[in-house]
């Protein structure tokens, strides 16, 4: 049967990158994209402004939602301090073992534990699964209809802390109106557009940053 696009993107790291080697993975995907078959990864252009922020955080526990390939996931785990708790929550089986190979490619599978599931269905359990009071970097790039319901979890179960950081991508494409709604108007959050580009095209999209202010 026909391959799938996340089977195709391994092949090509595989192929073109180096094992061991965050930033070839990083290029492969990148090249990959550009070049054979466009994906919906963070991309170069917005991934220097994860970079940014994750290294201005220079967090002690990391979430990510939506592994998909596993790219932003090596674009993290590549930056955190030996020690960092860094889960990432991925809910299509085919996704999580493409990226599980993807981060063990780039050598960052110590660093990172990828969870199968849904993240309403995760968030609840992570305090007690994991061991974790507060994340102090958190990472959306699942469904959009998604951010708002589970940055409304994060907020229930206790898991910001004073001075938490969450990064949004997309939130102008594809858009996710409600959740820019609410971090902009909630005095609980501290918000800051990041202009830039859809990964790999030139229609506008960006990354909001919130800060939660406890
Ligand atoms: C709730 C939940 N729990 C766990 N994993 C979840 C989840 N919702 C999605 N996931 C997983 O994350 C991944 C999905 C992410 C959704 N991202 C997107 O839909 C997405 C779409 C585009 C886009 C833009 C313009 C276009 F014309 C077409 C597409 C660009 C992006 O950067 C995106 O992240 C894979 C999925 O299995
Ligand atoms: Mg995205």
């Amino acid at each position: 049967t026909r391959s799938t696009r996340p089977q195709r993107m391994l092949k090509a790291v595989q192929k073109n990158a180096i094992r061991g080697n965050p930033e070839s993975v990083i290029s492969a995907i990148d090249y990959f994209c550009k070049h054979s078959e466009w994906a919906m990864n963070v991309g170069d252009e917005k991934g220097c402004i994860l970079d940014s922020v994750v290294t201005e955080v220079d967090p002690s526990t990391v979430l990510e939602l939506g592994t998909y390939c596993g790219y932003s996931t090596v674009r993290i785990a590549r930056l955190l301090s030996p020690g960092t708790k860094f889960i990432t929550v991925e809910f299509n089986p085919a996704s999580a073992e493409v990226a599980r190979k993807i981060i063990a490619y780039a050598g960052l599978q110590d660093k990172v534990t990828l969870v199968e599931g849904a993240s309403g269905d995760l968030i609840p359990q992570i305090k007690k699964l994991y061991g974790i009071t507060t994340f102090d970097f958190i990472f959306l790039d699942h469904w959009k209809d998604r951010y708002l319901p589970d940055i409304k979890l994060f907020e229930e179960y206790g898991l910001l802390g004073k001075g938490s950081v969450l990064l949004a991508d997309n939130v102008i494409c594809p858009g996710t109106p409600e959740y820019l709604e609410y971090v902009r108007n909630s005095p609980r959050y501290e918000s800051r557009y990041y202009p830039s580009h859809l990964e790999y095209t030139k229609v506008e999209d960006g990354l909001e940053k919130s800060l939660f202010l406890g």
